[in-house]
């Protein structure tokens, strides 16, 4: 056992969940299904210390407090995913884990949200650096709960976020290499493994009007073309699935109508997102 800082434990494990490249194949990963290593890879991890032997090739991962299942809501901005999150959070036995918001707004007196919609292409490595790093946190955060609900997640962060800055020109190719070479590294080391990804499926409209109605201060400035290029990226990682890795199979649930409506649908697909095991409704 590798003690890394105070009580914090991690090991080395014995085997990464993708041996020999960071991702599945493009087949596999087009078809939304992570392979696991072969008999059930997780329980076989083997914990035990080699110090001071070199590390074996694997995944960082924490021990102790397991999670066993992680599920991650995405969806365009105001889409609906904390209020999601509000709702599951009723149930027992479930972390709910919000998107850190309040760190991005607020990181020693500066706020770097604010920062990036003043001036994206100055600011956006800024946000970007940051929300890779509590992102990662939440994703490695111990647990005692045998399930995870997060609001988004790394992987969402550079697929669309990252990405829609380089995309646009906001941010410099230099900034891009550095940002992309750490999230590999995190994907090649650190076990940021999700089961379910529900998709909350919007039209870029809708969000607009919910983001005017829910009036954060930074935001007010963000135009339609903005949730629109948010969307499209969106599109192309989880249905369409031809941009990048999607990390676990996808469950889309229509979500442009209003309240009511929205929770009864998560009331009738409650089971199939508290059972990411059951693929046979996903992408
Ligand atoms: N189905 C819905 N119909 C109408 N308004 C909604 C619905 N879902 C969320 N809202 C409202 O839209 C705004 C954005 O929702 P929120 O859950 O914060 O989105 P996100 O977390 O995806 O940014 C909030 O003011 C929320 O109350
Ligand atoms: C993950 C992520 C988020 N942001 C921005 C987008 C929104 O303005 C907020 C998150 O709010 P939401 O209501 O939960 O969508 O943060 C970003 O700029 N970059 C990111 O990687």
């Amino acid at each position: 056992m590798l003690v890394l800082k105070g009580l914090r434990t991690w090991s080395f494990l014995a085997g990464s969940r993708y041996p020999g490249s960071a991702w599945p194949t493009r087949a596999l990963v087009q078809s939304g299904r992570r392979k696991k290593l072969s008999s059930g890879a997780r329980e076989h991890y083997c914990t035990t210390s080699r110090f001071p032997d070199p590390p074996p090739a694997g995944k960082l991962q924490k021990s102790g407090g397991e999670t066993k299942s992680v599920i991650c809501i995405e969806g365009n901005i105001a889409s609906g995913k904390t209020t999601c999150l509000e709702y599951f959070a009723k149930t027992t036995n479930i972390e709910v884990l919000e998107e850190p918001v309040a760190k991005w707004r607020n990181i020693r007196g500066h706020n770097p949200l604010g920062l990036m919609y003043q001036d994206a292409a100055r600011w956006g490595i800024t946000l970007q650096t940051y929300i890779q790093l509590t992102m990662l946190q939440r994703h490695t955060r111990p647990s005692r709960y045998p399930m995870r609900m997060m609001e988004r997640s790394i992987h969402s962060a550079k697929y669309i976020f990252v990405e829609n800055l380089y995309q646009s020109g906001n941010m410099p190719e230099v900034d891009y290499a550095v940002l992309t070479e750490w999230f590999n590294w995190i994907v090649e080391n650190i076990d940021i493994s999700v089961d379910l990804i529900v998709y909350l499926h919007t039209s870029p409209e809708t969000c607009y009007k919910r983001l005017k109605e829910r009036c954060r201060e930074e935001e007010k400035l963000i135009p339609m073309e903005y949730l629109e290029a948010i969307h499209h990226l969106h599109e192309e990682w989880l249905i369409q699935q031809n941009s990048f890795p999607v990390p676990a199979p996808v469950l889309v649930i229509e979500a442009d109508d209003d309240l009511t409506k929205i929770i009864r649908q998560y009331e009738e697909n409650r089971t199939r997102i508290l059972t990411p095991s059951n693929k046979q409704w996903c992408l």
